[in-house]
């Protein structure tokens, strides 16, 4: 394997940074003049000179030479959860982006602007709250020609919709509801109509939008330089799955969460009251689990959680249904939640795609509710399943109180990114920090969860749940059902076992970064697996030994058939089953106190 290239690019644009940021001064003839953003108060015209320095104690410029370190961490082995190395052995270890936010020299005369803003994709929470503040910055620079966009990139080219003069006034209250004021749409004329109209004088093209509007809007970035026209395209990433990467998360995936958890909760609180009650819910998320996976977590009540990047057996000894079974068994309640993506391989997909290019899929949700009704007819269990699909309630909400301050800040900084001058740009949060980063970079590749990820290990040990695949090793160590019998332990195959050695006290831990991706030769080598996996059958002896591994047939079976009492709070017993519970007769059992 070829050894892996480390990004590092200390305070240099130079060579082939991938957060190089393009600017219109490379293109165009644009020198820069003295900022026009004033915040409250703010003297600026007062406090900076040339070099952006500023001289009083009001400071509210960023300083150009600003960056955010993409990854803070240091990882201490290229094993190391999260460190993520890419197909080509790269990482961003090292890399550094372009702080956002005001600069004290601008590249544009605000009175000669005309701002265009489209909002395309799906819905999300937030939609107006960006558009609002896209529209108070500008007009705080002094822009005074605002357009906005009729139903996505459609409305360069209907002419039952044409743009709409935007300003404060207009948009002062549409943050208080969800939609977006604008409207919004898949599909898209040719892109040469749209750079036609762009034609018109627009020197400011913000694009709200996922992925596939990124892609659209660094197209007509690059159509308009091939015309010479002098304009910015910058991009405030929207999407309710948190599928861009490099991003901490994108805007309204918070409120989607909570808005998610909320029906995973009335799931859960129709099957804790039914006899034998299943509930299952379905989640938006076409080829990412990131929504499923967080308000999972977030509920604490899922006992099945089941993503599209974790492919699992519906049928077999080691599936999802005979799972189901028992849990109910144990239990009397079996909570699931299911993204839309997940499962595609075992449905038939209703194939195609949308105007967008998008894939349509199968019905996930309605597939899985008709296989879990027939299983349990087929073996005469009686169950009674609830099916809640909130998809559109989730999405057309107006964001919680995080997501209206992350809005705002996106699209404050967006209007900064344009008068900075940068182009083919998105305005995004990374390390807690906003930044610029270029268009053609963030959306390489969508952001998926990573199995072996330690946020999706957070998710399995939340809810319990096995892997519902045909287990790789023997799995009595790992405190699954033995290889003769189920399921293996949970939180993604061989992952579970340590694949670098115990921690060398004496020696430096630091990691050269140029040692990341020989190591990961190291990382792929199965041998090391095997053997932790064998040389850790100890562990899991005793109920109180498996916190990690709640639902694990092997804990409960110790739990009574070792004849020990319970003192776990995380025991699986503790959860529903009355009868369960009623066999714990330790004084100290925090169960027995509960109940
Ligand atoms: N590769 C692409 N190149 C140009 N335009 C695209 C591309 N992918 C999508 N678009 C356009 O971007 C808009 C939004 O795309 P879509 O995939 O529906 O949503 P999202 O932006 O949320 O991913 C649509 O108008 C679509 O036609
Ligand atoms: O029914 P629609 O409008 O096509 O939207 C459904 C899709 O929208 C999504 O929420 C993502 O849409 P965006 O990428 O446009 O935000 C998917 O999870 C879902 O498949």
């Amino acid at each position: 394997m070829s050894a892996g290239k480390a990004r590092s690019f200390a305070f240099s644009d130079e060579g082939d940074d991938p957060f190089a940021l393009e600017h219109i001064s490379e293109h165009h003839d644009c020198p820069p003049i003295e900022s026009t953003y004033r915040n409250s108060g703010g003297n600026a015209s007062c406090t900076s000179n040339k070099s952006g320095d500023q001289n009083d104690m009001r400071r509210i410029y960023v300083h150009d030479d600003d960056r955010v370190l993409i990854k803070v961490v240091h990882f201490g082995h290229p094993t190391s959860v999260g460190i993520e190395i890419d197909d080509k052995g790269e990482t961003y270890v090292g890399c550094r982006a372009r702080r956002a936010g005001p600069r004290a020299w601008i590249y544009f005369q605000p009175e000669t602007v005309r701002a265009a803003i489209v909002t395309c994709g799906g819905l999300c929470p937030g939609l107006n709250d960006v558009i609002r503040q896209t529209v108070f910055s500008l007009e705080v620079y002094g822009v005074k020609e605002i357009l906005g966009l009729q139903y996505g990139f459609r409305g360069f080219a209907d002419k039952k919709y044409p743009p709409i003069m935007l300003s404060r006034k207009i948009v002062q209250r549409i943050n208080m509801v969800g939609g977006s004021f604008l409207g919004v749409s898949r599909g898209c004329p040719p892109l040469d109509d749209i750079v036609d109209k762009l034609e018109w004088k627009i020197s400011m093209f913000f694009v709200i939008g996922g992925n596939g509007s990124h892609a659209g809007a660094s197209a007509i970035y690059e159509k308009c330089q091939a015309r010479k026209l002098k304009m910015v395209v910058v991009g405030i990433p929207k999407t309710i799955d948190n599928d861009i990467q490099i991003l901490d998360k994108t805007f309204g995936f918070d409120t989607a969460v909570e808005e998610a958890q909320r029906a995973i909760n009335a799931a859960y609180i129709e099957a804790s009251s039914a006899y034998n009650g299943v509930g299952i819910v379905k989640l938006m998320g076409r080829q990412s689990g990131y929504i499923t996976m967080y308000a999972t977590i977030a509920s604490g009540q899922v006992d099945i959680v089941l993503i599209p990047e974790v492919p699992f057996l519906l049928d077999t000894q080691y599936g999802v249904l005979e799972y189901m079974k028992k849990r109910l068994e144990q239990f009397g309640i079996c909570v699931v939640v299911i993204a839309e993506g997940a499962g595609q391989d075992l449905l038939e997909g209703v194939g195609g795609t949308d105007a967008s290019g998008n894939p349509i899929l199968g019905d996930v949700g309605k597939w899985f509710y008709g296989k879990v009704k027939a299983y349990f007819a087929s073996i005469k269990f009686a169950v009674d399943v609830k099916y809640i699909d909130p998809t559109y309630m989730i999405r057309a909400r107006a964001c919680n109180s995080s997501d209206h301050i992350f809005c705002s800040i996106l699209g404050q900084n967006a209007v900064h990114g344009a008068f900075a001058g940068y182009t083919n740009v998105t305005v995004g949060v990374v390390n807690t920090h906003y930044c610029f980063l270029p268009i053609p970079e963030v959306i390489r590749k969508p952001r998926m969860v990573d199995p072996n990820s330690n946020m999706y290990h957070r998710c399995v040990t939340s809810t319990g749940q096995p892997e519902f695949q045909i287990p790789t090793c023997t799995t009595e160590a790992a405190g699954g059902k033995s290889s003769s019998g189920g399921w293996s332990a949970a939180g993604g195959s061989k992952a579970v076992v340590a694949p670098h050695g115990p921690p060398e006290r004496k020696k430096s831990l630091s990691l050269k970064l140029d040692m990341v991706a020989s190591s990961k030769l190291d990382m792929v080598a199965s041998s090391g697996d095997v053997k932790s996996c064998e040389s850790s059958s100890s562990v899991n002896n005793s109920c109180k030994s498996s916190e990690n591994n709640k639902s694990s047939d092997r804990s409960i079976t110790s739990c009574q058939s070792d004849g020990q009492q319970m003192h776990d709070a995380n025991c699986p017993m503790a959860q529903h089953n009355i009868a369960a519970r009623s066999k714990c007769h330790d004084p100290m059992c925090p169960v027995t106190h509960k109940y």
